[in-house]
């Protein structure tokens, strides 16, 4: 696919995209659509949308709320298409968006870096067993009917063999994810969030989200509040509204009860793929 690029944020001057003359302060068209400098890549259940509502907060951010599945789903559609989803941004400011399933997506890196080789990436991480036991509490809200969660997760449980192909499994390997965006990125182009950080210290996982993204911290600890009802960090004023707002119904879901045997036998299996993977980030997530 040799899709030309469009011209990005830096090409686009003089191009007629700015707020047209003589219709006041503030047109209804102001600023223009740009392809997105930074993107929350990764990784499905690891806390993606908390992370982008969180910057959300940032007025110097500006995010498409649904996910555009651009780089995984909708490639075809072109580069057009694509900035054509994004919010209009004003000089100064960035433009995001977030798809989780980027990170496991063989082409993304490619296409990704055939956008621009310096689109920032984030990745929220998070315990591989945790994630695919999240991951697995969404599927089975949507289908109540599936097999257990060891039933998928093993090909055979007395041997402890591990089903690989699951995807719930599968996503949870991230240094072989990794080493595919390695292929096109260098590790400066990369974040890695901690999912578990992002809920026990929104504010200071946050920092390190502003700081990477070149923006001022103008979101602190002074931006959330723990809810106790909810379980997590909330928003005290998100953008555009006056009330503080927690993450719907759909995250933070209570998981089911997964034998002790089968988390300790995932656990082990992930041990060599997360050591990699800490030595790979030189970031030691904490899961082992
Ligand atoms: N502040 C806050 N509020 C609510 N939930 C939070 C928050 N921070 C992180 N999380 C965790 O985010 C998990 C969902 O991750 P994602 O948003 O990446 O999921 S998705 O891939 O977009 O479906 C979700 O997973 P589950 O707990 O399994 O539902 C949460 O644990």
């Amino acid at each position: 696919g040799a899709c030309p690029p469009l011209p990005g944020p830096d090409g686009a001057a003089g191009s007629g995209t700015g707020p047209e003359p003589g219709l006041g302060a503030e047109p209804a068209g102001a600023g223009s659509r740009r392809l997105p400098q930074a993107i929350i890549v990764g990784v499905k259940k690891g806390g993606t949308r908390a992370l982008l509502e969180f910057l959300r907060a940032h007025p110097a951010v500006r995010a498409l709320g649904a996910e555009p599945h651009f780089f995984d789903r909708g490639y075809e559609r072109g580069l057009r298409w694509y900035r054509n989803l994004m919010p209009r941004t004003l000089e100064g400011q960035i433009t995001m968006e977030k798809t989780p399933s980027y990170f496991v997506t063989k082409e993304a890196p490619k296409r990704i870096y055939n956008m621009s080789r310096d689109t920032k990436l984030i990745v929220v991480v998070r315990n591989p067993v945790t994630r695919a036991i999240s991951d697995y509490t969404q599927t089975l809200s949507k289908n109540p009917t599936i097999p257990s969660f060891q039933a998928l997760a093993f090909k055979n449980f007395s041997t402890g063999l591990i089903d690989t192909t699951w995807s719930a499994v599968r996503i949870g390997i991230y240094a072989k994810h990794l080493d595919n965006w390695l292929q096109y990125f260098p590790l400066s182009k990369f974040l890695f969030v901690s999912g578990e950080r992002l809920v026990s210290d929104p504010a200071g996982e946050m920092g390190r989200v502003q700081d990477f993204l070149g923006l001022k911290k103008v979101v602190t600890d002074k931006h959330f509040y723990f809810n106790e009802t909810k379980g997590f960090p909330c928003l005290k004023k998100p953008e555009g509204s006056s009330r503080p707002r927690c993450l719907g119904k759909s995250k933070g879901r209570p998981h089911p009860k997964i034998h002790g045997q089968v988390i300790q036998r995932l656990q082990e299996f992930y041990r060599p793929f997360n050591m990699k993977f800490y030595q790979m980030t030189g970031q030691d997530f904490g899961w082992d």
